[in-house]
């Protein structure tokens, strides 16, 4: 159209650097961040963070150039999240239940010249510079994160205020030339395989940090509970998100009952994240752990299926629970079960089904979709056809590190497929149904673990539950439950199986249940692969019965 002029006074590359520096100015003395004793406010956040770009920059770092950090919630993995983007480079948060070999892996493959380390992951990330060194590889300098107790230097590395000291706060900040261009690394979980180096760009952080700002029904200056490791998806993209509004984060260093209800009681928190594991671990909390809610605290769930029953106990329990749905290829959220107000008048018990559904794309992202991977179909809102959940957007990742292959593979027809399997609702929400990797095909019918793990949930003295396929000479595979109970609770393997027998088609319910803790991953996902192995390792049951099923 003619009159038009693209020009920097219309069309400027987003990131979200821009909410720190807004947020500097208009929320310039309110609390940015407090951990313990130590608090800042958003003025001080902001020059932490020119300080670090500027100490980077003056230390060599260039555009593209990746910064690694191994840390649990504290105030400079939050800084980094703003200075290492401000230097120009892209920042690598890894995970902090690594050893030292997958550490030094994730180093080498991101070929990060710089990794800031927290001082309880220090002898973690030393083993893995000294594997690096050893190959002959130059490994990337170390700055360590002391606590503000510790004030004298605890080893002879760069130490982190120090390294903020070296930096000018004139430094000039350099900008995305591009919104495209990367502003952080993301290894996935690696629950089904090992860690993808996930790529985010400018555009996409700072569309999925509003998207996350929305559907966490986030105000101007929220109280954020950090329960969500910032270096899993960039904390779901609430380390950008909470800036842009002018939020207080709380770090919480470990993740307890205790300590969430204490900070809940102490910060006033208004809004908080966990996966189902840590939803689960609120509800059960010890009578001396739990504290009466004094206001609304809206907590966002995902990262693995939370099941009703939970959903069901937080909301008794007087929270507020949004449900998200999404990989580390969607920037983490990528759906929400948006609330509907007819459902408010349901049985506690439905809205608690209807809310366990991943609902539809947030308002960042294009289309969601389930279709058939073969002919990329889409399949009828019926309830029942099952198909592979793919996505499609503006915060779907750019691809991954140095694997163009499996990028290509990822975004075949035109879609990210996700590996997830779900159907549609006749009004258009989506559940899951399984991880295609996980799924029990038994006897030719597809078994829904998660299903099959909704209703373990709801007996009443199951703490935890997993449910995967064992081998079966007859079947293929019959439905295995690893099962943790609640402390002084007791059932018997022959209780639980009649139980599931009760709430679900036979064929569904599990032939054999394993007594134990549950393997996860630091996101809170089952290792569903350990179990797998166990479970094959069992072999088929000695006399299958058809009439049994
Ligand atoms: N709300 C949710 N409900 C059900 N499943 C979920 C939900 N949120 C996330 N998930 C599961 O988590 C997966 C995404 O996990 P993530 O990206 O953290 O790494 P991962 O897939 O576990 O790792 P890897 O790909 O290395 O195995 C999704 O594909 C889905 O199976």
């Amino acid at each position: 159209m003619e009159g038009m002029l693209k020009c920097s006074a219309n069309y400027v590359p987003l990131t979200p650097i821009s909410f720190l520096e807004r947020s500097a100015i208009v929320y310039r003395d309110c609390v940015s961040i407090v951990n313990g004793d130590v608090k800042y406010t958003w003025r001080e956040t902001h020059e932490r963070c020119i300080r670090l770009a500027s100490a980077l920059a003056g230390l060599g770092i260039s555009r593209g150039d990746v910064v690694a950090a191994l840390a649990p919630n504290i105030p400079a993995l939050y800084e980094l999240h703003f200075g290492v983007p401000m230097a120009g480079a892209v920042l690598c948060t890894l995970n902090t239940r690594h050893d030292s070999a997958m550490v030094s892996a994730l180093l080498r493959h991101s070929e990060a010249k710089f990794i800031f380390v927290d001082y309880q992951f220090l002898q973690i990330a030393e083993g893995a510079l000294e594997i690096l060194s050893k190959k002959g590889i130059k490994p990337p300098l170390l700055v360590l994160v002391q606590d503000c107790d510790q004030p004298t230097p605890i080893s002879s590395n760069l130490e982190y205020e120090g390294f903020l000291a070296m930096g000018k706060l004139d430094f000039e900040v350099r900008r995305p030339t591009d919104e495209w261009d990367p502003i952080s690394l993301n290894y996935t979980s690696g629950t089904t395989s090992s860690p993808k180096g996930v790529i985010y760009s400018h555009r996409g952080a700072y569309l999925n940090s509003l998207a996350a700002i929305l559907l966490n029904e986030m105000s101007s200056m929220p109280v954020y509970l950090w329960c969500v490791p910032m270096f899993h998806c960039n904390g779901w993209c609430l380390t950008w998100g909470v800036a842009a509004q002018g939020g207080t984060n709380i770090c919480l260093r470990n993740v307890s009952a205790k300590g969430i209800y204490e900070s809940i009681a102490q910060h006033k928190v208004t809004h908080m994240g966990g996966a189902p594991t840590v939803l689960n671990m609120i509800i059960n909390a010890s009578a001396e752990e739990r504290r009466s809610l004094l206001g609304k605290v809206t907590v966002m769930t995902g990262g693995a299926p939370p099941p009703p029953e939970v959903l069901f106990r937080m909301e008794e329990a007087g929270f507020n629970v949004t449900h998200s749905y999404g990989l580390t290829e969607t920037y983490g959220p990528g759906t929400v079960c948006t609330w509907k107000p007819e459902w408010a008048s349901l049985p506690r018990d439905l809205q608690a089904k209807i809310k366990a559904r991943q609902g539809l794309q947030h308002l960042g992202l294009e289309e969601i979709d389930i279709k058939d991977p073969v002919t990329m179909k889409s399949v009828p809102p019926d309830a029942k056809t099952m198909g592979e959940v793919m996505f499609r957007g503006n915060t779907v990742m750019n691809g991954y590190l140095k694997n163009l292959k499996a990028t290509e593979e990822a975004f075949n027809g035109g879609w990210f497929r996700s590996g997830d399997l779900g159907v549609k609702h006749p009004d258009g929400y989506i559940e899951l149904k399984d991880r295609s990797k996980d799924i029990i095909i038994s006897g030719g019918e597809n078994i829904s673990t998660i299903e099959v793990e909704s209703v373990l949930f709801s007996h009443p003295a199951v703490l935890e539950a997993a449910v995967v396929g064992r081998p079966d000479d007859y079947w293929g595979e019959i439905p295995c439950a690893f099962v943790k109970l609640k402390e002084g609770f007791n059932a018997s393997e022959e209780e639980i199986i009649k139980y599931c027998r009760d709430h679900l088609p036979h064929y569904m319910a599990p032939r054999t249940v394993v007594f134990e803790d549950l393997p996860k991953t630091s996101t809170g996902k089952v290792q569903k692969f350990i179990l797998r192995k166990k479970a094959k390792a069992m072999g088929s049951l000695k006399k299958p019965s058809i009439s049994k099923l």
